[in-house]
C-alpha cells in the first residue's frame, strides 16, 4: 500500500479547458442541498459558534455546530426561525438520546446530524444511527470518525448517508503521541484507502495545511474537507484573544483537550494560539479561488473534474509518478 499525505504529493496538469477560472465551478452537493466550496468548519468550540453557523448558512455554505455547552434544542429552533438549515453534532451518550426525543417532541427536525465521537467504529455508534433513522428518517446522518476501509462499510452499512474520515491528523490533536493510533502523518492515502470501498459521501477531517490540500482531498475520494486550525483565529472566530509581544493570537484547542473537558481525563487534544487572520469570509472566498484555479489546472469545469488527474508522490519509498491508465 502507498502511504503519502497532503505534503509529499502533488496533482499533475491537463491541458486547460476554460479561459477564466471564474468558469470552474467548485460547488459541492451534500444531503440534497448545494454549498459554494467542498469545506466545512470544524465542529470546534474554538472555531464556530451560533453566529458563525447563521452567518455560513445564510451565505451558501456547509456548516456543523460544535456538541459542547449548549442546547441543540434552542439551536435548531433558532436557525429555522431565521430561515436557515440546522446542523448539528451528538454525542452517544444518554443527553444526546434525550436531545432527540426532545428534537422529535417539539417536531424539530434538524437537516443535519453529525455523530461526532473519537473512535466512531463503534456500536454506540450504530446505535445513535439506528435511533435516528427510527426518529428523524429525514435527516441527514454524518458518523465519524474513523480511519479504515472496514469502518466506512459499517457505518455505511449501519445507515450513515456520510462518513468522516480522520483519527488523529488535527493541528491540536494528540492521539497518537497519546496511544500510538490514527491517519496522522498519512491521512491523504488513509482517505484514498477508504474511498476505495465507499459508496457515500466522505468528508475528510483533520490535517489541513495549505490551501491546495483541499484539492488533494477532492482526488483521493473526498467530498468535502473538515478545517480546524486554518478557519480558527480569525476575527469572529470564538476563544479568547491573546497578545504576545504586540501580535494578536486567538486560542484554538482540541475538542478532547482539558480546556474543552474541564477535566484532565482521557485527554487527546491541546490548545494552541493562532495568529489572527481577518475575516472568516475573506478567506472563504480565497479557498473558493483556489480551488477553482485547482479545477483548471485539472484540465475541468466542475469540482469532481479533480478525481480525474494523475499524481506524483515525492521522496520516500513510494516516489513516483501515477498514471491514470
Ligand atoms: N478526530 C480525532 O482524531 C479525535 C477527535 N476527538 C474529538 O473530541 C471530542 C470528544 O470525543 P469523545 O471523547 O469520543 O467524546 P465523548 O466524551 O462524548 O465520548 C463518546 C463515547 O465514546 C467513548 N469513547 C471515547 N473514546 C473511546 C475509545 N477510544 N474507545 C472506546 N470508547 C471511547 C466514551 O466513553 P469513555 O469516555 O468512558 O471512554 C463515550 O461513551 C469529539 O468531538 C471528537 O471528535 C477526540 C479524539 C480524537
Ligand atoms: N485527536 C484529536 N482530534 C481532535 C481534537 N479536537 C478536534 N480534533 C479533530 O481535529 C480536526 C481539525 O483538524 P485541523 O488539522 O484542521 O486543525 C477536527 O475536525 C477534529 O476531527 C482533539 O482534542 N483530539
Amino acid at each position: 500500500m502507498e502511504i503519502f499525505d497532503y505534503d509529499n504529493v502533488l496533482l499533475l496538469p491537463r491541458k486547460c479547458r476554460v479561459e477564466s477560472r471564474s468558469e470552474c465551478d467548485a460547488s459541492v452537493t451534500l444531503g440534497g442541498r448545494s454549498f459554494r466550496i467542498p469545506v466545512v468548519p470544524a465542529n470546534m468550540k474554538t472555531v464556530v459558534d451560533d453566529k458563525i453557523c447563521l452567518w455560513l448558512a445564510q451565505n451558501g455554505y456547509f456548516y456543523v455546530m460544535h456538541r459542547f455547552d449548549l442546547d441543540n434544542v434552542v439551536f435548531v429552533r433558532r436557525m429555522h426561525e431565521q430561515g436557515a438549515y440546522a446542523s448539528i453534532s451528538l454525542g452517544v451518550k444518554k443527553p444526546d438520546y434525550d436531545t432527540v426525543d426532545r428534537l422529535v417532541a417539539e417536531g424539530l427536525v434538524p437537516e443535519y446530524i453529525t455523530i461526532d465521537i473519537a473512535h466512531g467504529h463503534a456500536d454506540s455508534v450504530k446505535a445513535m444511527i439506528e435511533y435516528l433513522k427510527q426518529k428523524m428518517p429525514a435527516a441527514f446522518v454524518i458518523a465519524g470518525n474513523v480511519g479504515t476501509p472496514e469502518a466506512v462499510i459499517d457505518l455505511e452499512n449501519w445507515g450513515a448517508d456520510a462518513t468522516k474520515v480522520g483519527i488523529g491528523p488535527g493541528k491540536v490533536c494528540i492521539t497518537r503521541m497519546k496511544t500510538g493510533f490514527g491517519t496522522g502523518g498519512w491521512q491523504l492515502s488513509a482517505l484514498k484507502w477508504c474511498a476505495r470501498v465507499a459508496t457515500k459521501p466522505i468528508i475528510a477531517d483533520g490535517g489541513i495545511r495549505e490551501h491546495g490540500d483541499i484539492a488533494k482531498s477532492i482526488r483521493f475520494g473526498a467530498t468535502m474537507v473538515m478545517i480546524g486550525s486554518m478557519l480558527a483565529g480569525h476575527e469572529e472566530s470564538p476563544g479568547s484573544t491573546v497578545e504576545v509581544d504586540g501580535r494578536l493570537f486567538k486560542e484554538y484547542y482540541g475538542s478532547a483537550s482539558d480546556f474543552n473537558k474541564g477535566e484532565y481525563r482521557h485527554v487527546e487534544g491541546k490548545r494552541i494560539l493562532e495568529p489572527v487572520k481577518g475575516k472568516i469570509a475573506d478567506t472563504l472566498r480565497e479557498m473558493q479561488e483556489d480551488v477553482q484555479s485547482s479545477i483548471s489546472y485539472a484540465g475541468g469545469r466542475r469540482l469532481m473534474d479533480i478525481r480525474k488527474v494523475n499524481y506524483v508522490i515525492l521522496g520516500g519509498d513510494n516516489a513516483g509518478e501515477h498514471l491514470l491508465m
